[in-house]
């Protein structure tokens, strides 16, 4: 039983299909050290959809990163379900990501010359695995690519695109996906039809979601969402709304401008980068986050 002080969203290890305690991140060294992350305690708890928010350089990516073992942590513990990956070897983070972890990202990472059914099995293929014919087929079906199996990405729309970016990381019926901004290049019409996937994914399919993003009408799709401040998780919201996100978002921005002074331009920006989110749910424009990264984690 998670105690009061227990930080939001706790369950039980066994309930878990993510974890840290004392997640720690830093870059760089000396004078121009950045700290992601400080000393992060966070449960993802399976069959749930959880989204991950917080002003521009709060650590969402970071903790992301090393939840999924694409980054290294300076110091703490990870576990994805009941292994622990801070320690293991790179290759046995490679195969255990590609064994039960699916990546969802902003830009699609489609390849090309591949039609959509060879995307969509291609992470399999490449780990020598058979697909589960049934579970593929309910993946495609419910993602509605039946009749687009045969088309290269670049006859594909982009929210046909992101689905089957989507069924790419339902395919080997992962432990957990990962989602960093997946609507963060589509329209809002697109944007919430992934949405609705994801969500289904987790309602229908059973899987587990985590969602980095910046937008609270998105957010408002997930079960809980986890806040966070400066590499903290200062706060988590069960059955959130858009209008309740935006409206702890605002908090954010407003302790914001109290550091930098009220009407300064970066408290202005950062009101207007939550305001913006949530007047165009789905269409984020990388160039407005603060520090530039618009969340862009492509090279991952
Ligand atoms: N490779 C890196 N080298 C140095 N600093 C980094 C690196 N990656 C991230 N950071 C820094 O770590 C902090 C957290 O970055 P992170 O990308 O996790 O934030 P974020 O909340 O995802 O931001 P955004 O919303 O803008 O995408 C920021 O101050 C960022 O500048």
């Amino acid at each position: 039983m998670p105690t009061p002080a227990a930080a939001p969203g706790a369950v039980p290890a066994e309930r878990a299909a993510a974890r840290a305690r004392g997640l720690t991140k830093a870059y760089g060294t000396g004078e121009t050290t950045v700290l992601a992350l400080d000393a992060v305690d966070v449960d993802i708890a399976r069959g749930r959809f959880t989204a991950v928010m917080g002003p521009s350089g709060s650590g969402k990516s970071t903790l992301m990163h090393c939840l999924a073992g694409l980054d290294t942590v300076s110091a703490g513990r990870v576990w994805l379900g009941g292994t622990e990956i801070t320690g293991l070897r790179d290759r046995e983070l490679t195969r255990l990501r590609r064994d039960r972890v699916g990546f969802m990202f902003q830009s699609f990472n489609l390849v090309p010359t591949l039609d959509a059914l060879e995307n969509i099995t291609l992470p399999l293929d490449i780990a020598g695995r058979r697909p589960d014919r049934d579970w593929l087929d309910r993946v495609i079906d419910a993602l509605g690519l039946r009749d687009r199996l045969k088309h290269r990405p670049a006859q594909l729309s982009g929210g046909q695109q992101q689905r089957v970016a989507c069924a790419r990381a339902l395919a080997s019926r992962p432990e957990l996906i990962f989602a960093d901004e997946p609507t963060g290049n589509l329209d809002s019409r697109a944007g919430l039809e992934v949405l609705g996937f994801l969500r289904d994914a987790v309602d229908r399919l059973g899987q587990t979601v985590v969602m980095v993003t910046h937008d609270p009408g998105a957010a408002a799709h997930s079960d809980l969402v986890l806040f966070l401040a400066d590499g903290r998780i200062v706060d988590g919201m069960e059955h959130p709304t858009a209008e309740s996100v935006l409206e702890r978002m605002k908090r954010f921005d407003a302790i914001r401008g109290a550091y930098e002074g009220d009407g300064s331009a970066g408290a202005a920006a950062a009101a207007g980068d939550t305001a913006r989110a949530a007047a165009l749910p789905a269409e984020r424009d990388p160039a407005t986050s603060a520090d530039g990264t618009g969340g862009a984690t492509e090279e991952v």
